[in-house]
Parts: structure tokens; sequence; C-alpha cells
């Protein structure tokens, strides 16, 4: 960000974290959200109705010289909140930074649900899931992260989001400088398509670790901590005022004082959210209560450790490893 733009309010809440990826020949420059809760690298195209563009940037397959049409397959995909997306495939030429995949899916949309339409800083997914859950038919595709990873040093990425700020993806290393102390390594089950983690516990604010398994999914794709409803239920308790609004539909409490820290156990470590990055957004201008950053899971059948979690640490996705590594920011 350059210094003197306006923050805006989706920036001021770490609503998402976007990043510019290039797609064909010459290349042509997007900005995505890089979601390691799913599978699909799609983007915003030419094949689009105009009514369905609001500023986004798209890609032209046609004025791409490296593009090739991957006949008869399609792709459709509805996310967690609804969202939803769908369109036809092209192998072309994706750089990320100084990484480049010559025969990448890039999965142009046709349609896109409203709320995408409505994003217009948004021009698309790049999934860094599990290709087990790639949605192209008939025959599912491989994300950038599983066609590149033979090629890094090692076969992991980091994300290093951040509150209010710029954060960073790495791919291929583990960046010494990014972290201090050590990072507490867990085992991740693939088996769903997710990176999927077992947290052995969890505290609220000064409390005693209270021993009670949280299984989730660490997902940069959803902007929350959703966990389930008895553990949100006790740590809101500890709030005084603190209320769920059906209105809202989450809880929400006073903005101030500031509540309490959410604490998880991460293997043998532990990881802090702190309590100002739970108090997550006002509801209004005017009183002066707030939406939680960590809300109920239910329904979804197990508990997402989205960017309010993973913003408060150094994360590390190890796929030769089948791990999670969860270190303290520098
Ligand atoms: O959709 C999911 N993550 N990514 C995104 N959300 C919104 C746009 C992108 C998601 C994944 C797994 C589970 Br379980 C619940 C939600």
């Amino acid at each position: 960000r350059q210094t003197g733009t306006v923050e805006t309010d989706a920036e001021k809440h770490d609503v998402e974290y976007l990043t510019p990826i290039s797609i064909g020949t010459p290349p042509q420059n997007l900005i995505v959200d890089f979601d390691t809760g799913s599978s699909d690298l799609w983007v915003f195209s030419t094949e689009m109705a105009a009514k369905d563009i609001k500023g986004q940037a798209v890609y032209d397959p046609n004025n791409s010289s490296t593009s090739e049409k991957l006949q008869g397959s399609t792709w459709q995909i509805t996310y967690g909140d609804g969202s939803s997306s769908s369109g036809d495939v092209y192998l072309d030429t994706v750089t990320i930074g100084n990484l480049t995949v010559p025969n990448q899916a890039v999965e142009a949309a046709t349609k896109v649900s409203d709320e995408f339409t409505d994003d217009a800083n948004n021009d698309g997914l790049l999934g860094l899931g599990f290709s087990s859950i790639n949605t192209v038919q008939p025959t599912p595709q491989n994300t950038f992260f599983d066609n590149i990873k033979n090629n890094l040093d090692a076969p992991l990425f980091t994300a290093d989001l951040k509150h209010g700020a710029p954060g960073s993806y790495n791919f291929g290393y583990i960046d010494p400088a990014a972290y201090v102390g050590n990072i507490s390594w867990t085992p991740v089950d693939s088996s769903q398509g997710f990176w999927s983690f077992t947290s052995p516990g969890y505290a609220v604010g000064t409390e005693a670790m209270r021993n009670h398994s949280i299984s989730g999914i660490a997902d940069t794709g959803t902007t929350l901590l959703l966990l389930p409803k008895s553990v949100v239920k006790a740590y809101y308790e500890e709030i005084q005022g603190a209320q769920y609004d059906s209105n809202q539909g989450g809880y929400v409490f006073p903005c101030s004082p500031t509540p309490p820290d959410f604490v998880f156990g991460v293997s043998d470590g532990i990881v802090t959210v702190p309590g100002d990055m739970v108090s997550y957004a006002p509801v209004d201008s005017a009183n002066q209560d707030c939406f939680g950053g960590i809300q109920s899971d239910t329904g979804i059948g197990f508990s997402i450790f989205g960017d309010v979690a993973l913003k408060t640490s150094f994360v590390v996705f190890d796929a030769g490893g089948l791990q999670l590594g969860w270190g303290a920011k520098n």
C-alpha cells in the first residue's frame, strides 16, 4: 500500500488477504485471495456477463498466446460462506513472485455469486488446499502449489498474515527472520482435502488450559475463528455485556474494555489470539458494540482457524511432513 491512501473498512478489519499473480503471455496481472480452505484457481474472465463484473480485473484467454482450452472441462464451487462461482478451464502460464508453472489449470469464471461481484478488490481465488477437492470435471486439476512443490527446496509454503498491514506468502522455504523461538508442529489429516489438525485444549484469558480437543482446519480464506458452541459460550461468558445477537448472526459485546485473550494449544505449544483481535468490528457507528472475531462453527462439522487465528502467527503448511507449524511472529 502506498503512503497517503485511505484504508478501507475491509482493510481495517482484515476481511481478506489479496495477493498479485500473473497469468498468460503477455502477463495479465490479477489480485486474488489465497485460500488454504479450497483447491481451485479461478479468476474473473472475459467469458462473464458484464453485469457480474464490478471493477475486478479479468483474465482474457484469447489475449494469451500460451492459453489452451481444456476442452469439455467445467468447474463449480460453493464456499463455506455460501458464495459460489463456475466456468470452464484453460491451461496457461501462472507466475507468483519468481515462481512459474507453465501449464497451470486456470479456471475462467462464466458466473459468480453476488458476494464476488460486490467485492471489487478481488479478482478470484487461488486454492492452496489439497488437489483431491479440486472441482474440475471430468478430470480434477492440480493446485499451483502441487504443480510446483517438487521444484521447491522444500514442499511447503508459509503464511505470515498481519493485522491491518500487508503480510506475505512464501513458497519452498521457512524464513528464519519471520519468527522467534520454536515452531510448534502438529500432524495434518488431509483426508478431507483440508489442512486439518486437532488442538488439545484452550484457555480464556489467564485461566488454566482446559483439556478439550478442537478439530479444525487452517483456512486463510475464512475471516473469523469458528469454534465449537461450548467453547464460544465459555469465552463470551467472561465478557461483561456479551450476548448472542440474532440480528447480527453472532456474539456481540461492548468494544471496550478489551476482551480477554483466547489461547489454543498446538501440540506442546500454545497460540494466543490477543483480545484486541477478538473485538472484530463495530456493529454500527452509533453504539459501541463489536462483532466478535470468535463465533460458533455450528453446522460445519469441524472448527475453522481462519484469519483471526492465523494472523497471530507465522504458519507453515508442510505437505512433505504433512504437518502444520505455528511460530510466534518476529
Ligand atoms: O470456503 C471455505 N474457505 N474458503 C473460503 N471461504 C469464503 C471464500 C473462500 C471453507 C472451507 C472449509 C470449510 Br469446513 C468451511 C469453509
